[in-house]
């Protein structure tokens, strides 16, 4: 098990002063830039325009969150332009496996989504061609909403195949993820942590990101 990841997510900072924002999470492993496209959920945020002015303002890895219809289509841009990683919902395409193919030409790791209702079975076969998986712990479209814990079985199957050797791929949990909810997440396997509101909605996000991270460390110790 790697060490603890944590991701900010930038849905909950000042769109005015990204780079500012960025900046204020430096200590962060990655920063998770959520791009949603008000089809694949009832939200509008940012694209790949501001994931390019972005991408010049910060030297933190960027996890691209894609909650857009037609990953095939948009998602291989965001690869080109330098994102770390490029993660798109199941739910989206027939065909996760080309569209992290594609990633992947495109030079960034490929990462695979999945809603809260969305079962992991149908997808643990094609796994092995992703980098990461982001299982959804809010129904996605909007920050500051209540943790989920039940997705965590999910977690605890992949979890359970990357210890066995069957399987190397981040595990990664998104939405809802404070300082009450992280240590659960982390007993269950969990790699990476997003967390956006319990780090900007905070007087100091630097300091939150330190926390979160010695709390997932202190709850996973055990397992590594
Ligand atoms: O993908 C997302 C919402 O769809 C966000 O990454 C997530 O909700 C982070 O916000 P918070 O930590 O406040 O729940
Ligand atoms: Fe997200």
């Amino acid at each position: 098990m790697v060490s603890p990841m944590i991701a900010p997510s930038i849905l909950s900072a000042d769109f005015a002063r990204l780079a500012a924002e960025a900046e204020a999470v430096s200590g962060a492993d990655w920063l998770h830039v959520d791009v949603m496209d008000a089809h694949f959920v009832p939200n509008l945020t940012l694209g790949l325009p501001v994931v390019k002015s972005l991408l010049k303002a910060t030297n933190i890895p960027l996890d691209c969150h894609l909650m857009i219809e037609d990953p095939a289509r948009w998602a291989p841009p965001y690869a080109e332009a330098g994102a770390y990683n490029v993660t798109f919902h199941a739910e989206a395409t027939d065909d996760p496996s080309a569209v992290a193919r594609d990633i992947r030409a495109a030079g960034a790791k490929a990462g695979l989504s999945v809603k809260p209702g969305t079962p992991i079975e149908p997808y643990l076969e094609i796994l092995r061609d992703f980098d990461t998986l982001l299982v959804m712990s809010v129904e996605p479209g909007f920050g500051g909403q209540s943790f989920m814990p039940e997705v965590l079985s999910k977690a605890k199957a992949v979890r359970a195949l990357v210890d066995s050797g069957d399987l190397r791929l981040v595990v990664e949990i998104d939405g809802g993820i404070n300082s009450d909810t992280i240590e659960q997440a982390a007993e269950a396997g969990i790699d990476c942590f997003v967390a956006g509101s319990a780090v900007y909605d905070t007087a100091d996000p630097a300091a939150a990101v330190r926390d979160l991270r010695a709390r997932a460390i202190h709850a996973s110790h055990h397992l590594s």
